[in-house]
């Protein structure tokens, strides 16, 4: 009999196993078949595999697919082997090949890519991408370097003034040759958007590589041929400066990219000492000086007695006497660059003076125009009250000559020893007596800049800013003297009336002596007399008809302010009164 056992109902297994338990069914070494779990997770990681599969499906003989098909295949199987290729790569890149980096903000990098400019970007055919930057330069008769004519557009005005663009390597790579080496040279860059140029730190990318950086790469494992290569772009650079000086200001806009972006630069013809008008033995000590400061024997005896390699001039004088001028020819004289700071126009704060020294190079004339104008006077002691200038001279500077304007209030005295007035200036110019040391020969500051601090009034500056160390050398700057009067009447009308209206040599002699003794010693600046004798268009006759007059209509008026190294496009608005020449706009120092 049957029982109740019989009864019960077994459920039967299902029909159709889960796909799961398909999975683990599978037999694991089936020769030649890849088990489909381990597909599912491969596809699950890695979805381009399955593509991939189904594409190759299709490529194989008798599996019909069209053309787009087998080439969408193909596209796939590239994809999928990229990243593995790109792994071979860097391994060979690091494995076969030798690199250096060079920050953006480096000389060095600047030197490099002018040398690129010049022979890879400007010559090649193939180029089709450049970084145009403009320069805005006053060609003033020298000859511009290769690189800056690569693309000049001369703006019309007479030739003489001329918008230049410098055409440099743009962000991407490049392969070039140099003799029979390849080098791989790669320009990587992001820009923070506050300045046009790339920011002053580097950083890193995703990958790891360096931003705002050189990269030059060539076969082998030695850096000599890299090294050697920078060193030819440097080489290249002194070689192409020859008529040239870059002018950088702190102020402006085209901010440089080779400098951080804190620099303007400008390019301008040099300015030839023989252009400068002043005591020739004071020039020639001044020359010999900057020259045996960056003589090998002067860096041999910074470093044996463990000075900073650092060297300091004041020159002091009025207003358009030549300091500046003196200063960029000096500059181009030591074929190096000219850095001009101007504190006076307020948009300068302490760290962004310290940003400014940080990114000067190793060998560079550094100006910092009208000190005293900034308000970095002398600090005070409580409840003292600022001297009126001409009673106290505790810098050791005589001041004859120099105006000294209104006497000076009172200033109130303001709890922790500091006056109202200096408070003010301060306020105003942002940049404190200690940013500025600590900015010109603090323990972070450059070595090898050559610093000109040039003043109307240095008695009114504090006795820490012009102490021997800071300042090495103070050079007055005065009044035109006789021998100078003919020295500026035979460069600026008698060359060009020999040259063209047909004067003798001695004629023009002769001609320079008069006008000498018709100009009061020590009354005028050279700046009033140049201005004087442009207005004369050349003509030697006219300038000595002409001078007691205007010797009578000048004299007791005070000499404007010139000589501003603000480039033209950047500098002050003209008054209504004033004259282009006498402004000091076309008369930059240069
Ligand atoms: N000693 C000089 N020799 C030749 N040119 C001079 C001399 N002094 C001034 N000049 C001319 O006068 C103009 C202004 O000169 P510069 O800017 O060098 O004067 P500065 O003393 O620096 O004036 P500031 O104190 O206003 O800066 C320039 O165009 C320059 O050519």
């Amino acid at each position: 009999m049957a029982g109740p056992m019989s009864e019960i109902a077994i459920p039967a297994p299902p029909t159709t196993p889960s796909t799961e338990l398909a999975l683990y069914n599978e037999p694991l070494d089936t020769p030649g078949v890849i088990p489909k779990h381990l597909k599912r997770a491969a596809t699950a990681e890695y979805p381009l595999f399955e593509i991939l599969q189904r594409f190759l499906l299709r490529l194989q003989p008798g599996n019909a697919g069209g053309e787009l098909e087998k080439f969408l295949a193909v596209l796939a199987l590239y994809k999928a082997v990229a990243p593995a290729y790109r792994h071979f790569k860097i391994f060979i890149t690091w494995a076969l090949t030798s690199q250096v980096t060079i920050p953006e903000h480096d000389p060095v990098a600047r030197e490099v890519s002018t040398w690129m400019a010049s022979h890879v970007i400007g010559k090649s055919m193939m180029t089709r991408g450049a970084m145009i930057v403009s320069t805005n330069s006053m060609d003033h008769g020298g000859s511009l370097n290769m690189f800056q004519q690569m693309i000049t557009q001369d703006n019309g005005a007479g030739g003489s003034d001329s918008s230049e663009t410098q055409c440099l390597p743009p962000i991407g790579k490049r392969v070039f040759w140099v003799g029979f080496r390849p080098f791989l040279f790669s320009r990587t860059g992001v820009s923070t958007g506050r300045h046009p140029g790339p920011p002053m730190n580097n950083v890193l990318d995703d990958k790891g590589e360096v931003q705002n950086a050189i990269v030059l790469r060539t076969i082998g494992w030695s850096l000599q041929p890299l090294k050697d290569f920078v060193k030819t772009c440097h080489d290249f650079k002194v070689h192409n400066k020859t008529g040239t000086t870059t002018v950088y200001f702190s102020s402006g806009s085209g901010r440089d990219p080779y400098t951080g972006g804190e620099w303007s630069s400008v390019v301008k013809a040099v300015r030839k000492l023989d252009t400068i008008d002043m005591d020739e033995d004071l020039k020639a000590d001044l020359v010999h000086d900057a020259e045996y400061y960056y003589s090998a024997e002067s860096k041999r005896f910074f470093a044996d007695c463990g000075i900073p390699y650092r060297r300091g001039y004041m020159f002091w004088g009025p207003p358009g006497t030549g300091k500046t001028s003196f200063s960029a020819a000096l500059a181009g004289h030591l074929k190096c660059d000219i850095y001009i700071i101007n504190l006076a126009t307020g948009d300068i704060s302490d760290g962004r003076l310290h940003r400014l020294f940080l990114a000067l190079p190793r060998k560079c004339v550094v100006v910092i125009e009208d000190i005293d104008s900034a308000g970095i006077g002398r600090e005070q002691g409580p409840g003292e009250a600022p001297k009126p200038p001409g009673t106290e001279n505790t810098n050791g500077f005589p001041i004859p000559g120099i105006p000294t304007g209104p006497p000076f209030l009172p200033a109130m005295t303001m709890p922790g020893g500091h006056n109202a007035q200096s408070n003010d200036r301060r306020k105003r110019n942002m940049v404190t007596l200690s940013g500025l040391l600590n900015a010109i020969d603090g323990n972070a500051s450059a070595e090898g800049r050559l610093l000109i601090m040039t003043s109307n009034n240095p008695d009114i500056l504090d006795e820490a800013l012009t102490r021997p160390g800071r300042i090495d050398k103070k050079v007055h700057f005065g009044k035109l003297m006789p021998a100078a009067a003919q020295g500026i009447f035979k460069r600026l009308i008698g060359r060009a009336a020999i040259a063209t209206l047909g004067f003798m040599e001695e004629q023009i002699e002769a001609f320079a002596l008069q006008f000498s003794a018709k100009v009061p010693a020590d009354t005028f600046t050279p700046a009033q007399v140049q201005n004087f004798l442009h207005s004369c268009r050349g003509d030697p006759e006219k300038a000595l008809r002409e001078i007691d007059a205007w010797v009578i209509a000048t004299r007791g008026k005070k000499p404007k302010k010139e000589g501003s190294l603000v480039p033209p496009k950047q500098g002050r608005e003209l008054d209504d009164d004033d004259d282009m020449m006498d402004s000091g706009a076309y008369s930059d120092g240069f």
